[in-house]
């Protein structure tokens, strides 16, 4: 059994939005759409995607602060939203945009409320943060207070606070954001050193491809809150690339749509996804489905982040850089 399981994950957002002086119009936001994936122990895998695709919300969920709205989620065996605290024995996380340690304190004092609130016993406690002391540099910033930390500094205290308590699994949300060159290779280096030597499971969310080309040899593609990719990082090169995608809706499941000129992708219940080359015209394709087949809807998608993957793969290294700023 997969260490983190996902079986149709699905998180809907109800927004309120005033319309009048006194009325009110409820929308729906599918931000997690029926998501399944499972990830092994040990392994290190990239979690990415466009602005707003599901991936905070996917992490969220994985940590037990929101609830599925459908589907089925474990963590080592726990279903995060029931069992938070035992859960929480068992995970790290880190916010790049956000720190967990508390800002007027030295950065030691923060571990030491750690130490108490995770109940790590002394020895363990003494030994992961040495560890991490020595290997994320931090000995000289003990006794800084967070707040006069720069962001490389305070986000490897960030990472050290996440391992304290040995959790088994990391979740990592852009760890890397706004970190200068050298601050950005001494995270990921010791990110590969925790997951060869300790072997724990790391769930890397990032907008830096760097990140991922050099850490994980899995990566998920989300995009409005579906897994549009899952595979190794050489594999995005074929995906997406120059093509378009008819994302149609059938009243009813049927076997996948053979039409000439497009190239059948997947197909979730009566949902079906084909890609088209991106210098095409949809019409005509379109004009085909709609007469063949017994439609609900349709729309075309935009290869939004696999193309960039693929441009910037395909690219040259100034273009990468170009696109990375
Ligand atoms: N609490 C909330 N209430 C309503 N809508 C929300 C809430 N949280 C997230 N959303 C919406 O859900 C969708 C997915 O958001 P999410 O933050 O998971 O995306 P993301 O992939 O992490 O994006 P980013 O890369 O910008 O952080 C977005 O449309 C967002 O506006």
């Amino acid at each position: 059994m997969p260490f983190i399981e996902l079986d149709t994950v699905e998180k809907i957002f109800t927004v309120r939005r005033k319309t009048g002086l006194i009325r009110r119009e409820k929308r729906e936001v599918r931000a997690v759409d029926g998501i399944s994936f499972g990830v092994d122990r040990g392994e290190m895998v990239g979690y990415i995607g466009p602005n707003g695709a599901g991936k905070s919300t996917t992490i969220k969920m994985l940590t037990g602060i929101l609830t599925p709205t459908g589907g089925r989620l474990r963590v080592a065996g726990i279903d995060p939203a029931r069992e938070r605290t035992r859960l929480a024995q068992r995970i790290g996380v880190v916010f790049g945009q956000r720190t967990t340690l508390w800002w007027d304190l030295p950065l030691k004092d923060s571990y030491r409320l750690m130490h108490r609130m995770y109940r790590i016993p002394d020895a363990r406690y003494r030994e992961n943060l040495d560890r991490c002391v020595d290997l994320l540099d931090l000995e000289e910033l003990l006794d800084v207070p967070v707040r006069q930390l720069s962001l490389g500094q305070r986000m490897r205290g960030d990472i050290a606070a996440a391992l304290l308590h040995d959790p088994d699994v990391l979740y990592l949300d852009e760890p890397t954001i706004g970190l200068d060159v050298v601050s950005k290779a001494r995270v990921r280096e010791f990110l590969r050193d925790l997951n060869t030597t300790h072997g724990t499971t790391v769930l890397l969310t990032t907008h830096d491809l760097t990140d991922i080309e050099q850490l994980c040899s899995r990566v998920m593609v989300i995009d409005h809150g579906r897994l549009m990719y899952d595979g190794e990082l050489a594999g995005l090169h074929a995906v997406g690339e120059s093509e378009r995608l008819l994302v149609v809706d059938l009243e009813r499941e049927l076997p996948p749509i053979d039409m000439p000129g497009a190239r059948f992708v997947r197909a979730e219940g009566p949902r079906q996804w084909l890609a088209f080359p991106a210098t095409a015209s949809a019409a005509p394709l379109v004009a085909a489905v709609a007469s063949g087949y017994p439609l609900l809807d349709l729309s075309v998608r935009e290869p939004d982040i696999e193309a960039v993957i693929a441009k910037m793969y395909g690219g040259t290294r100034e273009e990468r850089r170009e696109s990375l700023m």
